[in-house]
């Protein structure tokens, strides 16, 4: 199981800062779309020549133009792009016709999916990594819980949670054994990022 460190509202200089001093617990870096609206590529660039060994997720929530989107993100040296469940299928293929160019990955974010249909469409795309999120906005009525796994039960994906998971929650969202764990505020924003990455990342790798 890896832990994601999602980078969100936070400036370039609080991006280096926070990945300084986490980044012994982190397997993947996610730039935020928020980091990635303020700063364009020019963030992903800078992420990808300061850590080039950990995997780099860029948060590009592509709903149209994926081909052009995910040549951005590849081309500045991102490992995975993200694109949305409800873009057309077109832009899902075009997206991860790209990936397989570089060698890269695509995350299908399921945000507000609520129906199993979705997934069968998902599945004959050939996709194989998926994030149940619940949004930040959403979030004000309740974070991840491990209901949302039954959405991808029985399906073949490899599977992302995400969605105001913290050290007291990560424990509870690692017991449905998804691949991967996403968590951002609870780390960006806590008063030693390092101690709250190095926590989770007991918690969910024991
Ligand atoms: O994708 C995210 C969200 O939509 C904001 O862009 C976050 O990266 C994801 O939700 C993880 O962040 P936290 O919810 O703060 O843990």
């Amino acid at each position: 199981m890896k832990l994601q460190l999602a980078l969100d509202r936070l400036t370039w200089d609080e991006c280096i800062d926070v990945l300084d001093q986490t980044k012994n617990s982190v397997d993947i870096i996610e730039v935020g779309t928020g980091v990635i609206k303020e700063y364009g590529m020019a963030i992903v660039r800078e992420v990808r020549k300061r850590f080039p060994s950990h995997t780099i997720m860029a948060d590009m929530k592509t709903c149209d133009a994926g081909g052009h989107e995910a040549k951005q993100a590849f081309g500045a040296g991102a490992n995975i792009v993200t694109v949305m469940a409800f873009s057309s299928s077109m832009t899902i293929q075009d997206t991860m016709n790209v990936a397989r160019e570089y060698d890269g990955r695509v995350m299908v974010d399921l945000l507000e999916v609520q129906h199993r249909e979705k997934l069968n469409e998902l599945e004959k795309l050939d996709v194989a990594l998926v994030s149940l999120h619940i949004g930040k906005d959403r979030q004000k009525k309740g974070a991840f819980n491990t209901d949302m796994f039954q959405l991808v039960e029985g399906f073949p994906f490899e599977v992302a949670v995400a969605g105001g998971i913290d050290e007291t929650t990560a424990g509870q969202a690692a017991s449905g054994n998804p691949d991967i764990i996403i968590v951002g505020s609870a780390i960006t924003k806590a008063d030693n990022p390092s101690i709250a990455a190095e926590n989770i990342r007991k918690t969910i790798k024991g």
